[in-house]
């Protein structure tokens, strides 16, 4: 089929919310797209759509290169990994936001270390205040460093906050909050403008009826 549609979606946290809102949408979703499942890649001819799932980093680098048409990402992800596409959607679901935390006695010294999963926003935040930092990639549990003294502070995700509580750490500033959001490859978006937009359409009255948040 010509106009089929493929959409990125993200394994993990967001999954299941963005299935529920896309169902509720209207969107056919067969149960075979699950997280239990090892399939990965699930379509429904008849709507000419089809799924796959992808690492929530990952999702905007699949939208970019056009393998899919449009894919479901936090904001989060959509700010460090600065890819081109287009945000289509604030889908509302999976809130949470990025924050600079650390151990409650810390004394500042000139150039800080900074452990964090998202190097690029933590790199832009403190060049923006003009604060001078040595950024430290980690790929997890990035409330450890802190503690054993490889960083002075974090970039992380608060959600709940019980992660820093139960670590003894302080949330400092917010950098900004994340939702999830809805991303178009930017040709697929001119070359299928009108199923896009239809679909997109449902989304936003789904999610503006508070749809399953
Ligand atoms: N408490 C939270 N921690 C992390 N991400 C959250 C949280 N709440 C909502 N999110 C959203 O979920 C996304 C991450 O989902 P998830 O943790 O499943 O993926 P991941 O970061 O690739 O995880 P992992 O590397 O542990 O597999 C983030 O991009 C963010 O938008
Ligand atoms: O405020 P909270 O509700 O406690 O949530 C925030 C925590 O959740 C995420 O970690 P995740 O569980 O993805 O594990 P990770 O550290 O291995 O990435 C995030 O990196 C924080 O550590």
């Amino acid at each position: 089929m010509n106009d089929m549609l493929t959409i990125a979606m993200p394994k993990g946290r967001i999954f299941e919310e963005a299935v529920n809102l896309m169902r509720e949408a209207g969107f056919p979703i067969p149960d075979e797209l699950s997280e239990d499942s090892r399939k990965l890649i699930v379509t429904v001819p008849e709507a000419g759509l089809s799924f796959f799932l992808a690492k929530p980093m990952d999702v905007p680098t699949y939208v970019e290169y056009g393998t899919a048409d449009l894919g479901v990402v936090g904001k989060d992800v959509l700010l460090e990994e600065e890819r081109d596409v287009y945000e289509l959607l604030d889908l509302r679901i999976s809130p949470c936001r990025i924050s600079v935390a650390g151990l409650p006695d810390w004394q500042p010294t000139l150039h800080p270390r900074v452990a964090t999963k998202y190097p690029r926003i933590a790199d832009r935040y403190f060049r923006e205040r003009g604060q001078q930092v040595e950024v430290i990639r980690l790929n997890g549990s990035i409330e450890l460093a802190p503690l054993i003294g490889l960083a002075d502070r974090i970039v992380d995700i608060v959600s709940t906050g019980r992660t820093l509580k139960e670590n003894g750490l302080v949330e400092l500033e917010t950098i900004t909050t994340v939702t999830s959001r809805l991303i178009a490859n930017r040709s697929s978006y001119r070359m299928k403008s009108e199923r896009i937009d239809v679909l997109t359409r449902s989304l936003a009255d789904t999610v503006h009826q508070g749809g399953s948040v």
